[in-house]
């Protein structure tokens, strides 16, 4: 049996808790994702801990609890200035359209919590000795580097339809290959994943294409079909099959929208509606249209001082990331030279305000804006410097 000798602190600190529960003649175990970034040495974000009492024992053994997710089973108790979500050994009984289930049934053993669970490499246990409790070699799978479901993986896929993208998106994270008889199901079963809420969905497809092995993942997300059952990309593989050979990997959100609309060629107008369907917030998608506006310009013409100003050096950035990942070129250098000796940045770097061209004699309205305007642009535009002396000089001659 495996045994780990230095627990990382998070662990640690928990031991009393699950050794609360074993006092008390109960099982607990530390389960799921924890244990599985543990043995890779990746960094560990939040510990789940398993136990064979029942959330009501749970609650008796602790002062401070919150019923979390009662009914599943998870009570999070707050014990030593942490908080500990426990949830109890269970089997997940009547699946209903593919989605996890609304009911649960309590167990008293790990094994059958643990064969209910997706992947080999996520069915693993670790009591507090660091003992390594491994009942379908998820430490094999881990050295191999496979993704593969826990018993039959027709069965799992049915019990919750979104462990398919979570398997693509394992597979990018972990930089693992998925195993056959995994891959096929899902290529068989991939009809399911519309049952799923497309928020959920959009996350794990978000972490797919964050993840360090995107275009590998996003080949499997093509070949088992999962591609047509999210928003947009029904029919849309030909189009999509240019990502597995792109230069780099997305790093960060926005560039992974922009470069998937890219791909797909949308127009800008249609931007907005795609991005709604994938549930995204109003501010991704304001992001998403300005970084495609801004490639679209620069894969034209060389941007003006104005269009760099009104893109702002976020969208610049992020724009130039895209063109890379799309193998666009793009003199990325002399971009963010010409944005660096920008005269003004910002509305607010202008040496007058509408209060200044007041008292020197604008009228309030509409035109002060227009006013306000043109001064931004002959100033970006170099023909006027930005002081106040050159800008009354100008009202004057005005
Ligand atoms: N659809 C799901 C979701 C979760 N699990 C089980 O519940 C654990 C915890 O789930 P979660 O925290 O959602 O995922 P992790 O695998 O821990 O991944 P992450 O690092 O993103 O938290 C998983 O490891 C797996 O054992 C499962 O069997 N089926
Ligand atoms: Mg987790």
């Amino acid at each position: 049996m495996m045994k780990i000798d230095k627990l990382p602190a998070l662990f640690v600190t928990a031991i009393p808790v699950l050794k609360k529960l074993e006092q008390a003649g109960f099982e607990a175990y530390f389960v799921g994702g924890s244990i599985r970034d543990l043995l890779l040495q990746r960094d560990i974000h939040d510990i789940d801990i398993a136990t064979s009492a029942y959330p009501e024992e749970v609650k008796q053994l602790f002062s401070k609890t919150i019923d979390t997710g009662i009914k599943h089973g998870t009570v999070t108790v707050l014990y030593d200035h942490g908080s500990y979500e426990i949830t109890t050994f269970r089997t997940e009984t009547g699946y209903q359209d593919f989605r996890r289930p609304d009911q649960v049934t309590f167990v008293r053993n790990l094994s059958e919590d643990l064969k209910r669970r997706d992947f080999t490499i996520n069915a693993l246990a670790m009591n507090t000795e660091g003992l390594i409790v491994d009942l379908f070699d998820g430490l094999g799978d881990l050295e191999r580097h496979l993704i593969k479901a826990v018993g039959n993986p027709m069965q799992r896929f049915h019990e919750d339809a979104l462990r398919m993208m979570r398997a693509v998106r394992l597979m990018s994270q972990l930089k693992f290959t998925l195993e056959d008889k995994t891959q096929a199901a899902i290529k068989d079963m991939h009809q399911l994943l519309p049952k799923i809420s497309v928020e959920r969905i959009r996350d794990e497809f978000v972490k797919m294409g964050l993840g360090a092995n995107s275009r590998a993942a996003f080949q499997v997300f093509l070949d088992t079909q999962l591609s047509e059952g999210v928003p947009n990309f029904t029919g849309k593989s030909e189009l999509l099959s240019v990502y597995p050979s792109l230069e780099f990997n997305p790093a960060e959100e926005s560039s992974l929208w922009a470069v998937i609309i890219i791909l797909l060629k949308l127009q800008n107008k249609e931007i907005a509606h795609f991005m709604h369907d994938w549930k995204n917030s109003n501010a991704m998608t304001a992001k998403v249209e300005k970084i495609v506006a801004l490639f679209d310009l620069i894969s034209e013409r060389s941007p003006s001082n104005y269009d760099l100003f009104e893109a702002g050096k976020e969208t610049l950035l992020k724009t130039i990331d895209v063109a890379h990942i799309l193998g666009q070129p793009v003199n990325a250098e002399a971009l963010v030279d010409r944005y660096l000796a920008l005269p003004i940045k910002s509305l607010a770097e202008l040496a007058v305000d509408g209060q200044f061209l007041i008292a020197a004699g604008v009228a309030p309205g509409p035109q002060l804006g227009q006013l306000l305007t043109t001064l931004k642009q002959k100033i970006l535009a170099g023909e006027l410097e930005n002081t106040q002396e050159a800008i009354s000089t100008y009202l004057a001659q005005g």
